[in-house]
């Protein structure tokens, strides 16, 4: 035995004395896929090589940064920019060299980790940090059939369960709170509050700098932004003074004379000029203790960290103008984004926010808490042993739970709060029914292209969806834009929904092959669906009762398709008659 694999081995025995020989054996042929090697992930491969796991995959998309160092504790500062999935790989097989440890950096929603890649594992565990990865994995693991362990900490609230096709609740049995949507013309006209600043300065960060996208909440302006952004030798600093006089100073202007808008309660916005907001260098008080980021800047620093924000992403990102949307974690388009909601804030009288605050509400952050994500990878390796243990057993019968971690001020005296795990929801539109209802604004006006991207993919969560009406094939991922290549596979992207022959109480198909599931889709429309909630002109109603309808339109075609055969049938009847006779 060499030096290195000393420490291993010594814990084995001890991890095999506790376990005992059968589980330990378990858990050595056990193959296991993580999903995420971030805060959690770090501390869960951590677990699992000590606990005596050796034959693990781990996929994460993201590199080390900086910001990473203070709790994902297996990467050092030497390790910033290399990815994250290799790094803590390698970390972990110091601590067991004879682990057959493989990293993968990408995206888990990549075709290469599809239904074929994980079925090749006999658990999968999760350590995410976001919804839609949540729900690939999750129904990756549905139509691979494998337990999935999930887990999730914000701040001192954590969570671990487990997920069995037919056995338990899938990740989406249960409606998750989506993300907060706000009235449109709150964000156009009416801000309140600095959410909502902070709101229209990310869609504008994205119109400016990103690519054409119809759904982005200024879209309208997007022909007056290119044409500042267009002029010959565009020089980043102008561009910068241009946008700000068009959006602080002149369209305010144009919104305070919208009297019917305003009253005492909610007085008219003040327009804001560049050389007006320069003499503004005063700064509210703050306790001298504060980081530079977390006291709020002046009028005067926001006006120059706007027109500096603009300027550097000509200066040092041109290539990258079309392509580029807001991160929380990217400096520039931060800055960006800080300091056009607070120049709004100032035009709508809402105190203006440091940088520190800007960041966590732009970026919805609660502060990741180190020992959260140790106590909830913990949680999952002791719900990984109750799974590996629960041969022959479904799942609910087994030790296994959902454990919620609360503290410090835990309820009823207790951190971690185990409760059992729940039957599959009947109507789930993922593991259940598999039916969803969907109301459209317009058939006429919805673009089948459009309608896939923003409602299938969008809000079903679905990764390359094809759409099917009456048996034939309508949209096709691989054919997204209008052109030749899809007329001659006949298909047009740029059809609506009506043009596709479809009308309120259609039935569609949607396959994704890229998560191995299908579901249906009952449509319906809706001209007095409410524009400020859903902007994109659909909503979806998953679940309770669409099956009904959908199993309804079923009959329904079946019992049109029964009288036609009949008719045929009949017709056929009267013809061998009519023949019989002629014959006789
Ligand atoms: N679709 C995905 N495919 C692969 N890995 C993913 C995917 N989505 C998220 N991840 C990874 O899951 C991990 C989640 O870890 P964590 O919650 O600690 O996030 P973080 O980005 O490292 O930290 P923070 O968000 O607090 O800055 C991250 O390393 C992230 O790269
Ligand atoms: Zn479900």
């Amino acid at each position: 035995m060499t030096a290195s694999e000393a420490p291993a081995a010594a814990g084995d025995a001890a991890v095999k004395t506790v376990l005992g020989e059968e589980r330990f054996a378990a858990v050595q042929q056990a193959k296991l896929l993580v999903v995420g090697a971030g805060g959690i992930g770090c501390e869960l491969l951590k677990n699992l090589v000590l606990t005596g796991f050796r034959d693990i995959e781990v996929v994460d998309l993201d590199t080390i940064d900086v910001s990473n160092l203070n709790r994902q504790f297996l990467f050092r500062r030497a390790h910033v920019d290399r990815p994250k999935s290799v790094v803590a790989a390698e970390a972990v097989k110091q601590f067991r060299p004879d682990a057959k440890i493989l990293s993968h950096h990408g995206n888990v929603k990549d075709s290469q980790f599809g239904l074929e890649f994980v079925s090749k594992f006999d658990v999968v565990v999760n350590a995410l940090d976001n919804l839609e990865a949540r729900r690939h994995v999750n129904r990756l693991c549905l139509a691979a059939e494998r337990p999935l362990l999930e887990a999730g900490s914000t701040g001192h609230l954590g969570q671990v369960t487990v997920i069995r096709k037919g056995e338990t609740e899938c990740f989406e049995c249960q409606a998750k709170p989506s993300q907060k949507v706000y009235p449109f013309c709150t964000i156009r006209s009416t801000p309140e509050k600095p959410v909502h600043c902070l709101t229209w300065a990310k869609n504008l960060f994205d119109l400016c700098f990103g690519p054409e996208d119809e759904s982005n909440l200024l879209a309208d302006l997007a022909a007056e932004m290119r044409q500042f952004q267009s002029q010959e030798a565009v020089d980043g600093e102008d561009v910068g003074k241009r946008i700000f006089k068009n959006l602080f100073e002149d369209d305010i202007k144009k919104q305070a004379r919208l009297e019917d808008l305003w009253s005492e309660a909610r007085p008219a916005p003040a327009p804001l000029g560049f050389e007006e907001a320069l003499t503004k260098a005063e700064r509210t008080a703050d306790a001298e203790d504060k980081l530079e980021t977390q006291k709020v800047p002046s009028v005067a620093q926001d006006a120059q960290g706007f027109v500096a924000s603009v300027a550097k992403m000509y200066s040092e990102r041109r290539e990258l103008i079309g392509q580029s949307s807001f991160s929380k974690d990217d400096p520039v388009s931060m800055d960006f984004v800080h300091c056009a909601a607070n120049l709004r804030m100032q035009n709508y009288r809402i105190a203006r926010l440091s940088r520190w605050d800007a960041q966590s509400i732009a970026g919805s952050i609660i502060p990741a808490v180190a020992s959260t994500n140790a106590i909830v990878a913990g949680l999952e390796v002791v719900q990984l042993l109750h799974v590996l243990q629960s041969k022959g057993k479904t799942m609910r019968d087994g030790r296994a739970r959902t454990v919620w971690v609360r503290y410090p001020e835990p309820s009823r005296k207790k951190i971690l709060q185990p409760s059992s795990l729940q039957a599959p929801n009947p109507d789930c539109f993922v593991c259940g029914s598999r039916t969803a209802r969907v109301a459209v604004k317009s058939l006429v006006d919805c673009k089948i292209a459009a309608f896939a991207k923003g409602c299938i993919q969008g809000q079903l969560g679905a990764v390359r969806p094809a759409l099917y009406a009456n048996g034939s094939c309508i949209f096709d991922p691989e054919y997204p834009e209008p052109g030749p290549d899809a007329e001659e596979e006949g298909l047009h992207p740029e059809w609506s929904l009506t043009e596709w022959g479809l009308g309120s109480g259609s039935l569609l198909q949607v396959e994704d092959e890229g998560q191995g599931w299908s579901i249906n889709l009952v449509l319906r429309e809706e001209p007095d669906l409410d524009e400020q909630h859903f902007p994109n002109g659909f909503k979806v109603e998953a679940g309770a009762g669409a099956g009904e309808e959908a199993a309804k339109d079923m009959a329904e075609k079946k019992r049109k398709a029964d009288a036609e055969a009949a008719e045929v049938n009949a017709a056929k009847k009267a013809t061998l008659d009519a023949n019989t006779v002629a014959v006789d």
